[in-house]
């Protein structure tokens, strides 16, 4: 019998296995935050050990940290605090540390990729959900607890039961104008955001081997939405060329060697998976989210659904949404004004997403009484986005443009959406409250959220250009 993608890192990371317990891994890389890393660190003070790896952790700030004002003392005393811990810690315990003014800060599951430090095959771990970023290169990774953080800073294993695992086929091309974030939006928004608990996803299929690798990372970022404890994609050629020549990929002779390794990370043709699910690709259209769990999502071109179009089990749950959504069900979505909009986070944070929202925002201005933001995902993001001419566009559309970090996808740093506020965001959560207290979020592509900027309201991206004031 062959074995899948996770089954071969899975048994490549195996320290000790022993009968009903679960087994000790191996971790390659422990990424590190201000926000889940301080009582972990607490308690290896308390325990008197070290980091066993500190050269294999790293860590940056991204949660807590305002994106404009670096030099001016934080307005939130905790933040502050969590910051300084951070600082204090990776220099007690030797650890590598992006500060607020370093180049290379940034959210982390942005900047270990565009450093070369994830790569295939590896086990990669972060106190953070959203880890599953990493398997994007048919890395391992996934989110853990603080306790966890605080076992793998002092034994760089973890003690992990091996999850189902499940292939998610792809089949077809992604329409024109449909993106990657529409692809894994319209999966959560099929199955439903529980859908996947328990396993470990493998993507596959026509439409992800089209995808770039930026692409990839937003498929899998938002694995966690639909339950999942991670989400792999095969590394191929795209993958590949992506790392060649980055910072701490092999090179020369070395890298000929991991490449010919690296081919070998495939589930082989007789691999078992415990489930499989096959999903269309040619009907997706651009995917607005209408409710309050990303799994809540229709097309552009639909109207909000009401409790009688759904099972009886469902029904509250809608009613809840609509509620706090403030919405009534056969509004159409693109009857639905946004007064704020936010292209940022790990989803849709990269060079390649600014890029598509500068596209559409270029000549245009933000409608009036919006407010927008754009948040690089990382430093790196931001210095190659003024180089290209894309936050000259931002700004002379009447964007914000901003330092990096994770921003308003979460309602924890000075960005916040105010109660009320209806967001237009790229971001992967829209729990209640999570852009702020009593705000509304919607969740959507790059595109989609700078077309939502300019209009006022949702509109089908595809048909873009717009006249300026035509249909405001
Ligand atoms: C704060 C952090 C622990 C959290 C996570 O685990 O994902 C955050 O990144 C999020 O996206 O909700
Ligand atoms: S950008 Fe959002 S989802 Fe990503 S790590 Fe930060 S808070 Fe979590």
């Amino acid at each position: 019998m062959g074995k899948t993608l996770y089954e071969k890192i899975w048994d490549r990371h195996v320290v000790v296995q022993q009968q009903a317990q679960p087994d000790i891994i191996y971790i390659d890389l422990h990424l590190i935050h201000e926000v889940t890393s301080p009582q972990a660190f607490d308690g290896l003070r308390l325990a008197n050990r070290k980091v066993r790896r500190p050269d294999r952790t790293l860590a940056t700030m991204d949660h807590s940290i305002p994106t404009t004002d670096r030099h001016l003392p934080f307005e939130d005393k905790i933040a502050e605090q969590q910051v300084e811990a951070l600082r204090q810690n990776c220099k007690d315990f030797g650890i590598e540390l992006f500060d607020l003014f370093s180049a290379r800060q940034g959210i982390v599951h942005i900047i270990a990729p565009e450093l070369g430090l994830t790569q295939p095959g590896q086990t990669i771990v972060c106190g953070d959900s959203h880890t599953a970023t990493h398997g994007a290169f048919g890395t391992l990774a996934f989110g853990i607890g603080t306790s966890e953080v605080e076992h793998v800073l002092a034994t760089q294993t973890l003690k992990q039961y091996k999850s189902k695992t499940m292939a998610i086929n792809f089949n077809g091309k992604l329409p024109i104008g449909v993106t990657a974030k529409d692809l894994i939006l319209a999966l959560i928004g099929k199955y439903g955001h529980d859908f996947a608990t328990g396993y470990v996803l493998e993507y596959r299929g026509e439409a992800i081997r089209d995808l770039t690798m930026e692409e990839r990372m937003t498929v899998c970022n938002m694995s966690i939405e639909i339950g999942a404890r991670a989400g792999l994609i095969a590394p191929d050629a795209t993958t590949f060329d992506y790392l060649k020549g980055k910072e701490y990929v092999p090179q020369g002779q070395e890298w000929e060697a991991v490449l010919e390794d690296w081919q070998l990370l495939q589930s082989d043709e007789d691999a078992d998976f415990d489930r499989a699910v096959e999903f269309d690709c040619s009907e997706i259209e651009p995917q607005v989210t209408w409710g309050t769990n990303p799994g809540l999502v229709v097309g552009i071109n639909s109207k909000v659904p009401g409790p009688s179009e759904v099972a009886e089990e469902k029904r509250q749950m809608i009613e809840s949404a609509l509620a706090y959504m403030d919405l009534e069900p056969g509004t159409a979505i693109t009857d639905i004004a946004v007064n704020t909009v936010f292209i940022g986070s790990c989803t849709n944070g990269r060079i390649q997403d600014l890029r598509e929202a500068a596209k559409v925002v270029a000549g245009y201005r933000v409608a009036s009484g919006i407010r927008a933001l754009v948040v690089p995902g990382s430093q790196s993001v931001k210095q190659q986005a003024e180089e290209e001419g894309l936050a000259e566009i931002f700004m002379d559309a009447g964007f914000e443009w901003r330092e990096a970090g994770c921003s308003m996808c979460l309602g924890m740093n000075p960005d916040i959406a105010k109660p009320g506020d209806r967001v237009a965001s790229t971001s992967n959560r829209n729990f209640e409250g999570r852009q702020g207290r009593d705000s509304k979020s919607h969740l959507v592509s790059p595109s989609m959220a700078a077309a939502a900027a300019i209009k006022g309201h949702f509109v089908d991206v595809r048909n873009w250009p717009i006249k300026v004031g035509e249909g405001v």
